[in-house]
């Protein structure tokens, strides 16, 4: 399904976990800022519409989209966050740098979520035009911010939930409710 098929504002509250404890870290570029100020804007509202104090949203800014890796990687390591989101916007121009910055950007925010602990939520428009990004931070097609925001909520809670289940060595249910047994199963290879 492509974005023109599907509101990126739209989310239903009713399956979105009680976010009210968890810190969210947002790491926002500047180039292109009205565009990635409407992400941002998108994301932050979203966090508070489901219950994160403001108090809990840290946001950093970096010059571009490439800085985003650092950026959040510098995050991860001082800030303490359950999820990071990183809020971009890449337009296409003249040149190849296009395809390098948004290759860069993509594999550098793969490998964080690969080699640390916290969740790192991809919000970076790839766009061919300016209109397409109008329409992908607030406008015809919703906010990816929004997108990204509870996309953000929903990993932290599987990151806790799965600290929780490995710490009980207990399953963690499809729902993602845990299944604490009465007495939990003896760890193996005790
Ligand atoms: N052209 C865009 C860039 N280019 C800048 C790079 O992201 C980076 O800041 C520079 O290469 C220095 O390392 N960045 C965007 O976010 N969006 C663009 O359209
Ligand atoms: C994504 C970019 O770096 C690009 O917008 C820069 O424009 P150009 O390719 O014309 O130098």
């Amino acid at each position: 399904m492509a974005t023109e098929n599907k509101n990126l504002s739209e989310y239903d509250k009713t399956t979105i976990p009680n976010a009210k404890d968890f810190r969210f870290g947002i790491v926002v570029s500047e180039w292109n800022d009205t565009i990635t100020e409407g992400l941002y804007n998108g994301a932050f509202e979203a966090l508070t519409d489901c219950d994160v104090p403001a108090q809990q949203i840290i946001r950093w800014n970096v010059p571009g989209s490439f800085e985003l890796i650092y950026g959040a990687k510098k995050m991860l390591q001082t800030q303490n966050v359950d999820a990071v989101i990183v809020i971009g916007c890449v337009i296409q121009g003249q040149t190849k740098h296009f395809d390098f910055v948004c290759e860069g950007v993509t594999q550098g925010i793969k490998d964080l979520n690969v080699q640390t602990d916290i969740p790192v939520i991809f919000c970076v428009l790839t766009d061919n035009n300016i209109q397409q990004s109008i329409d992908r931070s607030g406008g015809v097609h919703g906010n990816k911010g929004t997108e990204a925001a509870i996309a953000a909520i929903k990993m932290a809670y599987i990151r806790q939930q799965a600290s929780i289940a490995h710490t009980f060595n207990q399953p963690l249910l499809s729902s993602g409710a845990l299944q604490i047994e009465d007495s939990p199963r003896k760890i193996e290879n005790e």
